[in-house]
């Protein structure tokens, strides 16, 4: 598939043309598709009746003699006519036959796979089980039973054939999609509010289309041999009208006299098939992005190869990676030390630019969580992963979500921005942005609010972009989405947002794929895709954690200038104390899916009111710990399912009492702004 960007325009025909000269087996298959479709339109012109004309006194005649004319150079039947002019005729009739039967089967089957497998649920099932139906039945018979009641035709035969190749498209369209549903770059384009029909149009058809075609050109032969069967058992293609499958099946019963009969259209048939395959497969291998860089299609890839010829060729790297490998791989594996000096020098970026605001903002909150529930559904019964959560979080803040691995943090994110497995269901509390509860908004007004009002950027920026289209092409679609722009004027805001971001020769870059920029570099990328509509909630889940220290503090830098710039409020999940010391204006520490202590920053690092906090903040190491031994948190946090009674935390708590034991402690004042889950806050807090 032509990426929307390339779409159309003469220099891309020349560019797919001198692409194709380049192959020789594509070129050769080329060659005999057309040979064969002139065959088809002027064939029966040209044969005029000698196609049908018997002639008695000379049946059988061997081929390759030309005593009797071009038309005989391929021999004749038993009814003396020529098969060399039968073979002419029969391509029209071959091709209007197969052609629409497999577009029909190939539009309709895809579409509706991936929409089945886009949205899952009853879609998905329903789906399924009606081409379980057509599958059933052998398409062969389920077509003589239709071809026996309707009259046979060319059209009812396309019907029939078309129906009974919808489930394989079907099927193949829906698994793919919904493998595509679980990948993180489908979430990313959810947050900006890209859903439906246009979710599958810009992402899930460029992935699943390129398999498709090979299908297609597959079922190709399989269609002309339905279609021979058929009209072998007098209910397809009727005589005096001829296709290659029906002289195919006359001829084989005189397969040992005259085995020219049945030969050469099957040859037809067998050099169409492969030809088609072969063309099928140099698309899809042209289409692939990776091989795209390296045989230099796209605008300005050539220029880029140039520009990085030097540095040794990244763009096969990228090659050597399969599509779904360049998906998920790790988003830090791409960078070099010349890419990262490079990321250094990007203007804007320097630490310390002193973009953070105070904090101290008299708006509202704009981002209200309260008393949040998720579960998740077990085998065994629902898991209480996130329990009655709240914080707020005011228009310019960073709220930093912190805790040990599996808390709870990123169930929480995704529970607010809408993006939850479909295992884990919101079970209790209010989510109210600007006033306005999300989740009791439906999918629509959901996707409305989407971008402008809440979006999200992921850890993992290789999985959360999407490797089959360009960087430009992704960072456009909020604009084309919400904005309504043109794909010129959204292209320009891309590449502006691309320099704002810190993305050198930004205009030429926008033509790249993401696996050719550098970790770091990508995760500039997926800030500027989620900053793009100026979101007045931003949540960043562990956005530096694959990246090194000095790429970390650029990343920082930037989500900070940002938000002093839209006033957007942060909330940074992150298990780095450190990076929440430095940049987050107010802490939500988490434990066991609950909030355990909030309240400002310096105020929670300098006195902690839970032990949990304490003991999190005593395993940093720090200057006053130089020489002394550092401590670390006995044993574990519990498994979701197998939460302790009393308090969570009691197991691992250096203060625990009986009381811890019986009674779970909820989240209470303890000073100006703060709140712990402790029964001895309020202790800790005098202390
Ligand atoms: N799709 C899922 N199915 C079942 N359980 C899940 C799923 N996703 C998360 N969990 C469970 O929910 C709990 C909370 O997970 P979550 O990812 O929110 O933790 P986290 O604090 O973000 O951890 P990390 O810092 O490692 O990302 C964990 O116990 C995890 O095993």
């Amino acid at each position: 598939m032509l990426d929307t960007s390339e779409a159309g325009g003469p220099a891309v025909r020349r560019r797919w043309f001198a692409l194709l000269l380049r192959d020789r087996f594509a070129t050769a298959a080329a060659v005999v598709l057309i040979l064969v479709a002139l065959c088809a339109v002027l064939g029966p012109l040209y044969a005029g009746d000698l196609a049908t004309r018997q002639n008695l006194r000379a049946p059988g005649r061997p081929p390759f003699g030309l005593d009797h004319g071009w038309a005989f150079v391929l021999g004749s039947d038993s009814l003396g006519r020529p098969v060399a002019a039968r073979l002419l005729a029969a391509a029209g009739t071959t091709l209007a036959v197969a052609v629409p039967a497999v577009l029909c089967s190939l539009v309709i089957g895809s579409v509706w796979g991936m929409w089945a497998g886009y949205h899952g649920g009853w879609r998905e099932s329903v789906s399924l089980r009606v081409a379980d139906v057509i599958l059933s039945f052998p398409s062969l018979l389920l077509a003589v039973v239709v071809l026996y009641v309707f009259s046979p035709s060319a059209a009812s035969l396309v019907l029939v054939l078309a129906v009974a190749r919808i489930p394989v498209y079907l099927r193949t369209a829906r698994a793919e999609a919904a493998e595509l549903r679980s990948r993180l770059f489908m979430d990313a384009a959810r947050t900006f509010g890209t859903g439906g029909w246009a979710a599958i149009r810009r992402h899930v058809a460029p992935s699943v289309l390129p398999t498709l075609l090979t299908v297609a050109a597959l079922d190709f032969c399989f269609v002309m041999l339905a279609e021979s069967s058929l009209s072998f058992l007098g209910i397809g293609i009727q005589p005096p009208d001829v296709s290659w499958g029906l002289m195919v099946a006359q001829g084989r019963q005189e397969l040992q006299s005259a085995w020219w009969i049945a030969l050469f259209p099957g040859l037809a048939i067998v050099v169409t098939t492969v030809s088609a395959t072969v063309l099928a497969s140099w698309a899809r291998l042209t289409t692939d992005p990776g091989q795209r860089w390296r045989e230099g299609l796209g605008r300005r890839s050539r220029g880029l190869r140039s520009d990085r010829g030097s540095r040794g060729d990244r763009g096969s790297r990228g090659d050597r990676r399969s599509r779904g490998d360049r998906g998920r791989s790790a988003a830090g594996d791409a960078a070099t030390e010349e890419e990262r000096e490079e990321e250094r020098s990007v203007p804007g970026s320097a630490a310390g630019s002193g973009a953070r605001p105070p904090g101290e903002g008299t708006e509202a909150d704009v981002l209200v969580v309260d008393d949040l529930s998720v579960d998740v559904h077990a085998p065994t019964g629902p898991v209480h992963v996130v329990r009655r959560v709240s914080f707020a979080v005011r228009s310019g803040e960073t709220l930093a979500l912190l805790g040990e691995s599996g808390c709870g943090k990123s169930m929480t994110a995704h529970a607010v921005a809408g993006l939850l497995d479909p295992v884990a269901e919101v079970v209790g509390g209010q989510v109210r942005l600007d006033g306005v509860d999300l989740l009791g908004l439906g999918a629509r007004a959901r996707r409305r609010l989407a971008g402008p009002g809440l979006a999200m950027v992921f850890q993992d920026a290789l999985s959360a972009l999407n490797p089959v289209h360009t960087v430009g092409a992704q960072l456009a679609e909020p604009f084309r989405i919400h904005e309504g722009l043109s794909r010129r004027a959204a292209r320009a805001r891309a590449v502006e947002l691309m320099e704002r971001v810190g993305i050198p020769e930004a205009r030429s870059r926008a033509e790249a794929y993401p696996h050719q920029f550098s970790g770091g570099m990508r995760q500039r990328l997926l800030i500027a895709t989620a900053v793009a509509l100026r979101p007045k909630v931003l949540i960043a889940d562990e956005p530096t954690t694959a990246l090194d220290v000095t790429v970390q503090a650029q990343i920082m830098d930037l989500l900070g200038e940002l938000r002093a710039e839209q006033r957007t409020a942060l909330v940074l999940i992150t298990h780095d104390l450190g990076l929440a010391a430095e940049h987050a204006d107010r802490v939500a520490v988490m434990y066991a899916g609950t909030v355990v202590e909030t309240g400002p920053v310096a105020e929670v690092f300098g006195r902690p009111h839970h032990p949990y906090t304490r003991g999190l903040l005593a395993s940093v190491p720090a200057e006053q710990h130089r020489g002394a031994r550092l401590t670390s948190i006995p044993g574990s946090p519990p498994e979701p399912g197998s939460v302790p009674a009393g308090c969570t935390f009691r197991t691992r708590c250096p203060m625990a009492r009986e009381r811890c034991a019986t009674h779970r402690p909820a989240l209470t004042g303890t000073g100006a702004g703060r709140a712990a889950a402790c029964h001895f806050g309020k202790e800790l807090a005098d202390a």
